[in-house]
Parts: C-alpha cells; structure tokens; sequence
C-alpha cells in the first residue's frame, strides 16, 4: 500500500474574483472547497472558534475521510458543506459557486438515522424525492411508478427487499441504518455527507455496512465526505483521508489511500493497512495533548 506523504497540502486556492474553470482548467469545478474557511460561534469573551482558517478541495467522485480529535471541528466543517452554516472568514464553495449561489443535491446520514414512526420504510427512504426537485415535480405522478421501483431497487441493493413495507420500530439498528443511506442516496446526491453514520453500531455490523456503503459508492460515484473516529473505517472506505489538529482545528495531513477498490474487509487485517491506521493513530495521539 502506498500512502502520500504528509501535506498541509491545501487545495489549490482561486481567487474570489474569478471563475474555478478558468484558474484550474485540469479540475474545473471541485465538488467542493474551502478557502481559509473559519467558523466562530457566538461573539465576544464567549466566543468558541470552532474551525481555523481550513483550505480544502475534494473533486467530483472522491471519497474523503475527515478524522482526528473530539472537538477539532470535523462536524463544522459538514455543516459547511451542507450550508447549514456559514464561514466567519474565507469561502465554501461548491461545485465551484459559492454555496448560496446553487442548489447542490446533497445526501446525509447521521449516526441515528432519524426515521418517521408513522411511515413505511419505503415511504421514508422516498421522502427526499417529495422535496428534491427535480423529482418534487412529478412526485405526485409517479410515485406509484418509477420512484416506487427506485425505491425497492434501492432497499434491494442493501438486504431490505423484504422490509418496505414495515416501520422503523420493526427494523433493528443495523437494517435502519441501510435504509437511512438509501433515504441519502436515492435523490442521486451530487454530495454525500456522512457523520459517524455507522458508530452506533457493532462491529460485525458496522463492516457488513462498510462493504454496502463501498458498493453505493462504486456503482453511483457521488463525491463523499465521511466523517470518521474509526480509523479502520476511514482506512476501508475512503481515497483520501484528512487529518485535522485539536480544536480550533484545521487539515494537516492530506493523504492518498493507494488500495484498489472494491476492497475486500481482510484488507484491514494487512499488515500494511495495520501501519497506516497505526500511523493516523499516532499522528492525531500528538496532535491531541
Ligand atoms: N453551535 C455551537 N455553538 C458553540 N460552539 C459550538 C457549536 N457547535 C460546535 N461548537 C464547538 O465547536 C467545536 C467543534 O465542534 P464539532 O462538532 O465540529 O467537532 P467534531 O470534531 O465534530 O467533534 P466530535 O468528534 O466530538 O464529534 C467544539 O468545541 C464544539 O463545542
């Protein structure tokens, strides 16, 4: 296995003032990018900076694994990149506008996936469907139809072919969490978000899901950003994977996950991915004191 070495390997930055197509016509428009981004909640002496000046750029189709100490800001910077928050300083861009200026489709799993009791499964897993245009259009049309179709090829793909028809308090943590990452996936996001979506669970569980994430990915190419304490996770899973300082963080190792994909799970008994994950632990050992 070969691994990058460390960078503080900031994305290439672009000038505000012009287009990302021109300055960088080999990646014309990266899925996604900070630009010095900061985040301070709340102001004066109760101030928290929560995110440090942080320049990073993931292209269309990557796969990007954030890990590093509690509190460093990974999760901000998912907030960021679902624009749920703005940066105090610098700019977030995605697909190459600022995020206010254009409607990404974005996907999200949590750690508790966050079902409605009163509806089926198959009705949950629809439910961005009903608000994501273009499919919010001809909803009412066709969800009896394609969308339903899409929706059962999708349960399918994850082992629930025979659950769209229960509730959530039927399925166990494991099948709710698959049906949570059809709920993000069968919008066709451009952008996955995922924060700790398997941490809740046990490990045989957490690498069968590793392995259906994987084939998601590898048969739809979102661009996807995982947040991750599970190095072994971030090591499996991901191209790429960032290291972030304790809080306020910021990205100082950027590093290339050189394994062919699909990846079997004895992978992560290797001695090389051992060395890697060894070496992640290490990193954020120090950076965490
Ligand atoms: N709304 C908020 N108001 C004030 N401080 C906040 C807010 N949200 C997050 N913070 C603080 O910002 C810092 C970064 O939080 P964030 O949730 O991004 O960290 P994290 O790396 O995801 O942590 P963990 O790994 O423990 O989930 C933390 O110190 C947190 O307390």
């Amino acid at each position: 296995m070969n691994m990058t070495s460390d960078i503080p390997a900031p994305a290439m930055p672009v000038p505000a003032t012009q287009p990302a197509s021109r300055t960088n016509p080999v990646h014309p428009r990266p899925a996604i990018e900070l630009q010095e981004a900061s985040v301070v909640f709340g102001k004066g002496p109760q101030s928290v900076t929560a995110l440090s000046p942080t320049t990073l750029r993931m292209e269309r189709g990557d796969f990007l694994a954030l890990v590093g100490p509690s509190g460093c800001g990974k999760s901000t910077i998912l907030r960021l990149a679902s624009n749920l928050i703005q940066p105090s300083s610098g700019l977030v861009l995605l697909g190459g506008r600022e995020v206010a200026a254009k409607e990404l489709r974005i996907g999200m799993a949590f750690q508790n996936p966050t079902m409605l009791p009163w509806l089926t499964i198959e009705k949950n897993v629809m439910l961005p469907l009903k608000i994501v245009e273009p499919f919010k259009r001809t909803f009412q049309q066709d969800r009896k139809g394609a969308y339903r179709d899409r929706v059962h090829a999708l349960l399918a793909q994850v082992g629930l072919k025979d659950f769209a028809n229960h509730y959530p308090w039927q399925l166990s943590g494991g099948m709710l969490q698959r049906a949570n990452l059809c709920r993000a996936l069968i919008h066709d996001p451009d952008l996955l978000l995922l924060d700790e979506p398997f941490g809740a669970l046990d490990q045989f569980t957490r690498e069968e899901l590793w392995q259906i994430l994987q084939d998601l990915y590898l048969d739809r190419k979102p661009t996807v950003l995982l947040v991750t304490h599970d190095l072994r996770e971030a090591g499996f899973l991901a191209r790429r994977i960032c290291v972030m300082s304790a809080r306020p963080g910021r990205v100082i190792s950027d590093r290339e996950v050189n394994l062919p994909q699909p990846r079997d799970i004895g992978v992560i008994y290797e001695p090389a991915f051992v060395e890697m994950t060894q070496g992640l632990r290490e990193l954020i050992a120090q950076v965490r004191k």
